[in-house]
């Protein structure tokens, strides 16, 4: 863990240090997937198998890749009756948030009297990457596969990572709750290279989305073109605002709340008091040994975790946007206010009583976020990841006149005889 002010004389440079370290993709992993992918396009199932039993330590056959729907009831019947209740709270709100955001067709007709309009359709077929390395996400199942369901999409295929054979019954109880039936027992850069090139056993998708590790997020990037991707949700990430009259310890969770996830996951808080900074570390250093996952959490936050001191929250915001955090809290007395003067954060939660677990369940918004600096061009999941725009343009012999010489002198100009005349032809008739 660092800890810098933004009064030190070096701080530009361990700012931009932290800025710059390779937390998801290095050369290593980029070869190491690189070499996955030609090997899955190669050998379909058989690479899959291999590469199953080396990295999960779990014996499949072609015939094994799929979870059977028997297994999908058993699991399903086997959670508590309080988990079921929980899990159904978390999609229906999942589920509420994401309908609201089902955008509208686009028609217009301008004063030449051309019409024309934009028409959203759901993608055919998308796969869904749900993490299971080193912590199974039931959660991860609804946020990736309501958001696919409410847009319509037809097939939806599900690859979860099963170490040493065991798949957690609350994932596939997720997966049921959500209508998620096509589910392989494959993880990392293995699984998202099945789904964009197929294999005999499983046939491949138009889009790959999820979270995962470092060689899934690099899996993605390499196969980008062949499928389209959502966004690269690697290693979690949180950037913590708040102020000396915050409670230490409750900042010092959310802070190792995002390191449990990942030796690789990166927690940074920003303050305007040294005082509390000390505060917070000492607590961080408290609960470290309390949590299942100390190894975990303590290897993120010895490697990446950061506290800055700012002189005032002008610098923070600025700060901030250079991180473009996936994750970023704002537990200041006028969240909202400070939110306004933020522009690149994946999301953002809003006060004391707002953690950023909240989100991570219960609130509704999608959990599957940017990372990696990536919030300063994209977002997170949503609905639009399952659609695709058409637009279309209609017009009347009228319109045509009106719009069609311009067209003429364009295509002349460009040196494009055929265009001219496409148009030109249906002026003079
Ligand atoms: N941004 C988000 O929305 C979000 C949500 C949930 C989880 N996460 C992140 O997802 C990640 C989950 O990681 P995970 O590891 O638990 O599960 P994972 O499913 O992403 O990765 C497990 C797979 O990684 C591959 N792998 C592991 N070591 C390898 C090696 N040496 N060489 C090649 N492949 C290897 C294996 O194929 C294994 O199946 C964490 O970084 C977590 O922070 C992000
Ligand atoms: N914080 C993760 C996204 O970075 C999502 C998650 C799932 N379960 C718990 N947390
Ligand atoms: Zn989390």
């Amino acid at each position: 863990m660092i800890c810098i002010s933004t009064t030190d004389a070096d701080f530009e440079a361990r700012f931009t240090e932290l800025l710059s370290q390779a937390r998801e993709t290095t050369e290593t992993v980029d070869r190491i997937v690189a070499g996955i992918i030609a090997d899955v396009r190669a050998r379909g199932d058989a690479a899959l198998i291999d590469y199953t039993a080396r990295f999960d330590r779990q014996t499949l056959t072609p015939g094994t890749l799929r979870v059977s729907a028997a297994e999908i009831e058993a699991a399903a019947a086997s959670i508590p009756a309080d988990l079921a209740a929980a899990l159904d709270l978390a999609a229906i709100r999942i589920e509420t948030f994401h309908r609201a955001q089902l955008p509208q067709d686009l028609r217009m007709t301008d004063a030449a009297g051309v019409t024309m309009g934009q028409r959203w359709t759901a993608l055919d077929a998308v796969g869904l990457y749900v993490p299971g390395g080193k912590a199974a996400y039931p959660s991860s199942v609804l946020m990736n596969a309501i958001p696919a369901r409410a847009a319509g999409v037809g097939r939806i295929a599900m690859c979860v990572p099963t170490p040493g054979g065991v798949l957690n019954p609350l994932v596939l109880a997720a997966a049921r709750r959500a209508g998620v039936t096509e589910i392989y027992r494959i993880g990392g850069a293995q699984a998202v290279a099945a789904l964009a090139y197929g294999t005999a056993s499983i046939p491949a998708v138009d889009r790959i989305v999820g979270p995962g590790n470092a060689y899934v997020a690099e899996a993605k990037r390499q196969v980008f073109g062949r499928v389209g991707i959502d966004n690269i949700a690697g290693p979690s990430e949180v950037v913590v605002l708040a102020d000396a009259n915050n409670d230490p310890r409750r900042i010092a969770v959310d802070l190792l709340a995002q390191a449990e996830h990942d030796e690789a996951a990166q927690s940074i808080l920003i303050t305007d008091s040294a005082a509390f900074a000390d505060a917070v570390a000492a607590a961080v250093a408290a609960e470290l040994p309390t949590l299942p996952r100390a190894a975990i959490a303590g290897a993120s936050w010895e490697a990446h975790g950061a506290m800055i001191v700012v002189d005032d929250w002008a610098q923070a915001v600025a700060l901030v946007d250079r991180l473009a955090p996936e994750h970023l809290e704002l537990m200041l007395p006028d969240p909202e206010a400070m939110f306004a003067r933020v522009r690149h954060a994946g999301a953002a939660f809003l006060g004391g009583w707002c953690p950023e677990a909240v989100g991570d369940y219960v609130a509704g918004p999608n959990h599957v976020l940017p990372t990696g600096r990536t919030a300063r061009f994209a977002s997170g999941l949503s609905v639009f990841d399952f659609l695709k725009r058409t637009t279309w343009v209609s017009a009347s012999r009228a319109a045509l006149a009106e719009i069609g010489p311009a067209g003429v002198a364009l295509a002349e100009a460009e040196g494009l005889q055929a265009h001219a005349r496409s148009i030109a032809l249906r002026l003079q008739s």
